[in-house]
C-alpha cells in the first residue's frame, strides 16, 4: 500500500550547467522533486547532496538558491503567488535571489542584532499583523532552544545558537525551500541532534517546507533524507572519469521504504555502504 503520494513539482532543474571563465564545473544537471502528500501527517521534503570534495556540490546550490545564473539551463520553482485555476497545480518560474532561504558554510550574522531583532527583520516583508509576528517568533525561538538567549548578541551566543539563528532566519524568511551547505560541520554530537530536531519541526510546519542540504556525513545523509543525489564525476567509456560534476545517482529512500524511520536499520546501513561505493566511484 503506498503510504505517500506525488503533488506538483516544488522544484525542477533542466540541464543546469555551470562554468567559470573556460572552465565547466557542473553540466547536464536534470531532476525534478514533487511535493509528497502523506495521509494525517504533515510533510516537507528533506533532500540531499553528497559526493566527493570539488565535485559542485556549493556551486549548484548557488545556483539552485537563485544567487548565481548558470552558464547553461535553469532552475524553475513553484511560483506560489500565481492564481490557481481549479484542480489545477501552480505554475513553475525561474528561481530568483531572495525566493529561497540559502545559509552557507559562511553564514554571516547581523552583529548588531540581537537574536529576537533578527528574527523581526526575517519577517519584516510578511503581511502578518505584528502580534502573530511575534507570536510566531517566540514559538520558534521556543522550539529551536534560543528563547532563553533571545536578547542576546551573536558574539555572545555559542556557534551551535549561532547557527540555529542563521538558518532559523532563512525559514522565517523565505517561502519555498531552504538550502543548507554542510549544515552539521563544526557542530559537536549535541549540536548536531539539536540541528536534526530543528529540520524535522520546519519539515513538519508545512507541507512545502522543503530543505536541501548537503554534507559529508552519508550517515546523516540517510538518517535525514527521503531523497538523495550523488554530485560526482562520471565515467568515460574508456573508464576514466570526466572531470565535470553531474548527478551520477540518486536513490529515492521513499520507494525503498526507507525514509521517514525512527530507527537506523541494517538497510539503511546497506544505503549507506552502496552510497558511499558511488561517491568513492565518482
Ligand atoms: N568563483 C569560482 N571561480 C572559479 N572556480 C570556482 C569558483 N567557485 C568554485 N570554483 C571551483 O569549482 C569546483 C567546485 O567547487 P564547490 O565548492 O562547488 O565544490 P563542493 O562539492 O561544494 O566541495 P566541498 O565538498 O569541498 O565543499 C572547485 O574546483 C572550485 O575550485
Amino acid at each position: 500500500m503506498a503510504t505517500y503520494q506525488h503533488a506538483e513539482a516544488i522544484l525542477h532543474v533542466e540541464n543546469v550547467g555551470v562554468a567559470y571563465g573556460e572552465k565547466q564545473i557542473i553540466e547536464h544537471i536534470t531532476f525534478t522533486e514533487k511535493d509528497v502528500l502523506r495521509p494525517d501527517v504533515v510533510q516537507g521534503q528533506t533532500i540531499a547532496f553528497v559526493g566527493r570534495s570539488g565535485r559542485g556540490k556549493s556551486t549548484l546550490f548557488r545556483s539552485l538558491a537563485g544567487l548565481e545564473q548558470p552558464t547553461q539551463g535553469e532552475v524553475m520553482i513553484s511560483d506560489l503567488q500565481a492564481p490557481i485555476k481549479e484542480g489545477e497545480n501552480p505554475p513553475l518560474r525561474k528561481v530568483r535571489e531572495g525566493d529561497v532561504g540559502f545559509v552557507s558554510q559562511n553564514y554571516v550574522l547581523f552583529r548588531h542584532k540581537t537574536i529576537q531583532q533578527a528574527m523581526e527583520f526575517a519577517m519584516r516583508k510578511q503581511s502578518l499583523p505584528a502580534a502573530e509576528k511575534d507570536k510566531k517568533i517566540t514559538q520558534y525561538l521556543k522550539d529551536w532552544g534560543l528563547y532563553a538567549v533571545r536578547h542576546q548578541y551573536p558574539n555572545e551566543l555559542s556557534g551551535g545558537q549561532r547557527q540555529r539563528t542563521a538558518i532559523l532566519e532563512q525559514v522565517l524568511s523565505s517561502t519555498n525551500y531552504i538550502i543548507l551547505d554542510e549544515p552539521f560541520s563544526g557542530l559537536d554530537v549535541g549540536n548536531i541532534q539539536n540541528a536534526i530536531n530543528a529540520f524535522r519541526l520546519i519539515n513538519q510546519s508545512h507541507e512545502l517546507a522543503t530543505i536541501i542540504f548537503c554534507t559529508h556525513d552519508i550517515d546523516l545523509a540517510v538518517e535525514m533524507a527521503d531523497s538523495l543525489y550523488v554530485l560526482g564525476y562520471p565515467t568515460n567509456a574508456d573508464g576514466t572519469l570526466h572531470p565535470v560534476g553531474t548527478l551520477v545517482k540518486h536513490f529515492d529512500l521513499k520507494t525503498r521504504g526507507l525514509a521517514w524511520k525512527d530507527h537506523f536499520s541494517p538497510e539503511h546501513k546497506a544505503l549507506v555502504e552502496e552510497i558511499k561505493e558511488a561517491i568513492l566511484a565518482s
